[in-house]
């Protein structure tokens, strides 16, 4: 049996962002300095009477006194609120207009400026109940209606208790006095409203905890312009990831728990249980295991180029989107390998730390130009092939060596073998990826093939390297210089201690893989990686992503978007469209894309159709994730 509802929702801070007394002290106290005073002071007075610790009455006596306000401020004021209503009550006109008879706005604030706001969401004048100001014969306000029941104790409960409605109240607030109303016993329910300001003493009390309007509609299967509320996803933020990223999630309306390190698989399985964003970057195993424990898990960021730290194969048969940043931090590692080559071939790492010492040894004996040597490039890619470029600009010669045929830029040689390069370069430096395959490709029979006095670097991945072999052979002098930025087992935090074959010996170069670590590179990083998340929860685009087939998908305008994940095998957009044709629904637009293992159907239909074909389309054999999109 369905019961009839009633919405009771508060104004300040709830239905508009801000508090409306605020808002008209900034109009009428023009001088700057006197206005911070005036509004510290009010905004003290506000949380008092919010949080119930002075009498309403008492707040707004002082608060009216401080304001000085006048009649003619009222309509700046107006015009003030109309950009302040809150996001999630504009973009939910559609429910205010459908439940225009069973919704009322209870507010300690003034109908002046309440009426002419809410009716903009089509709320009826004669459902607001707020008090009136009074005006001396200027205009000036002095004072408010003191019979009004609502500047009582208890008001707003007394208030709707006069209003003898019938069936079940629900008060969405964000204050004390909203509490009242269901501690009165009047309302059924109360959710405190936290989009604007989040009070502890309130969220306390309260119900259910309602972020936005979006997930009070949705925890009551009430009609949302959204599909699922942004407060639901949750997107755990490991690694020191630049801030910027929290704050375009936090933006969106995401629920986003930030951790400083990275986590071992045991920590991660149990974080993970309720997160549906990950963000990582090379440290974190996202291993089957950890992808096992996420079962709400539908997409990874990778905040930087490599991706072996993601078991990408559980990812994909998951359903489970994951996106990196390709280009991002090119450029830095570039530049750092550039600048390590340098060093290194002038000694300056073992110049300095004698000078440490006290030790001046002005010599030029082992110190050379970097001009005319040959620098051979292992893995061709965008950090090779950029490499390549810059080398060249500053005189080398550039050879390189990659397991698929690359275009050779500017005058680079290309090499038919890993050996040809390795027997002919004075420096070798490594930037292939860090598949599994690429394990120890470089050891000591790779070391023996060198030239005698070789400079190497590796800012690639660590286990390409086998690190004792390259000890050895620093130690033989051999190598007479060496980069490490990466290595086979790396700290997972600031804390943790770094140990290593390779610490204290000659003329080598150790970093905390950092290559890709500029503010440059991390701020590029934080706003490419989550715009792509954003756009693949808005839309479902996956264009660029690693392991989804690539879509590019149009904006959706008047149509909701049924997106279906499955299993490659062959007549499943058969049966989606049978499942579609069966419910009569008209499909406006349609897009599939298939990898291996994935087939990937987008389906555009038309905004009225019957909600339950969405269960039929995850009923299909071989769904592996299915999603209504609105
Ligand atoms: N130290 C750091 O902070 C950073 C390290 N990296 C590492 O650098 C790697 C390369 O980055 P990009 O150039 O952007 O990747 P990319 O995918 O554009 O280039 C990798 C190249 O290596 C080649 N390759 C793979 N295995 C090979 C092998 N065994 N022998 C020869 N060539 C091989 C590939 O064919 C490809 O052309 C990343 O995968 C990542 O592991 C990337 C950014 C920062
Ligand atoms: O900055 C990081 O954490 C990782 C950089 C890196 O290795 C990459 O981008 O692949």
């Amino acid at each position: 049996m369905s019961t009839h509802k009633h919405f009771i929702i508060d104004f300040d801070s709830t239905f508009t962002k801000v508090e409306a007394l605020d808002a008209l002290c900034a109009i009428c106290v023009p001088d700057a300095q006197q206005r911070q005073k005036v509004l510290t002071e009010i905004q003290r007075l506000t949380d008092l009477g919010m949080e119930g610790e002075i009498p309403l009455t008492e707040s707004l006596e002082k608060r009216l006194a401080l304001l000085k306000a006048n009649k003619s401020h009222i309509n700046d004021l107006i015009e003030h609120l109309r950009g302040q209503i809150s996001e999630s009550f504009k973009l939910n006109k559609a429910f205010f207009e459908a439940y225009k008879e069973d919704i009322y706005i209870i507010s300690n604030g003034f109908k002046e400026f309440i009426v002419p706001i809410v009716a903009e969401l089509g709320v009826k004048p004669e459902h607001v109940f707020a008090n009136s100001f009074v005006y001396d014969q200027d205009g000036n306000i002095i004072g408010f209606d003191r019979d009004n029941v609502l500047t009582q104790n208890q008001g707003k409960a007394k208030q709707i208790k006069s209003l003898g409605l019938e069936g079940e109240i629900y008060v969405i607030g964000d204050g004390f006095t909203d509490y009242e109303i269901k501690e009165a016993g009047i309302a059924d329910k109360f959710y405190a409203f936290t989009e604007n300001v989040k009070r502890d003493s309130v969220v306390n009390k309260a119900d259910h905890v309602t972020p936005s309007l979006d997930e009070f509609l949705y925890v009551n299967k009430l009609p949302s312009a959204l599909s699922y509320p942004k407060n639901r996803i949750k997107v755990l933020v490991l690694e020191g990831i630049h801030e910027h990223a929290i704050n375009m999630f936090r933006q969106e309306g995401y629920n986003v728990e930030v951790i400083a390190g990275a986590l071992e698989e045991d920590e991660l399985c149990e974080k993970i249980h309720d997160v549906s964003i990950i963000c990582i970057r090379s440290k974190t195993q996202l291993t089957a295991k950890a992808i096992a424990a996420a079962p709400r898990l539908m997409a990874v960021g990778a905040f930087c180029i490599g991706t072996n730290q993601i078991d990408l194969q559980t990812c994909t048969e998951r359903g489970i989107v994951v996106f990196n940043a390709p280009y991002s931090n090119t450029r830095s590692v570039v530049e750092m390998a550039i600048g390590e080559i340098i060093m290194l071939s002038r000694g300056i790492v073992e110049k300095s730390n004698r000078m440490h010492n006290g030790e001046w040894d002005k010599s030029a004996k082992g110190s050379n130009e970097i001009r005319g040597k040959k620098l051979g490039i292992v893995g061709y890619g965008n950090i090779g092939s950029q490499l390549s470029v810059l080398a060249e600009g500053l005189g080398m010669e550039v050879y390189f060596y990659d397991v698929v045929d690359k275009l050779a830029l500017g005058n680079a040689k290309v090499c038919n073998t890993l050996e040809e390069l390795l027997s002919l370069a004075d420096i070798v430096t490594l930037h292939v990826d860090g598949r599994p395959d690429n394990k120890n490709i470089i050891g000591a029979k790779e070391f023996d093939m060198m030239k005698e006095g070789v400079i190497f670097l590796n800012l690639a991945r660590g286990h390409v390297v086998e690190i004792e072999a390259l000890a050895q052979n620093i130690k033989s002098g051999k190598i007479r210089g060496a980069a490490v930025d990466v290595f086979p087992y790396e700290p997972k935090n600031n804390q943790e201690s770094f140990e290593s074959a390779l610490k204290g010996l000659p003329n080598t170069l150790l970093s905390p893989h950092i290559g890709g670590s500029t503010e440059e590179a991390q701020e590029n990083i934080a706003q490419y990686v989550p715009s792509k998340l954003i756009d693949y929860v808005n839309t479902g685009g996956s264009y660029n992503s690693v392991n989804f087939p690539n879509l590019q998908l149009p904006a959706l305008r008047n149509a909701h978007r049924l997106i279906h994940i499955h299993r490659n095998v062959p007549g499943i957009l058969a049966k989606i469209n049978n499942a579609l044709a069966e419910n009569n629904i008209n499909i406006l637009g349609q897009y599939l894309k298939t990898n291996e293992t994935i087939g990937y159907v987008i389906t555009d239909v038309d905004t009225q159709y019957n909600r339950s074909v969405t269960k039929e389309l995850k009923q299909i054999p071989d769904t592996i994730k299915s999603r209504a999109l609105y």
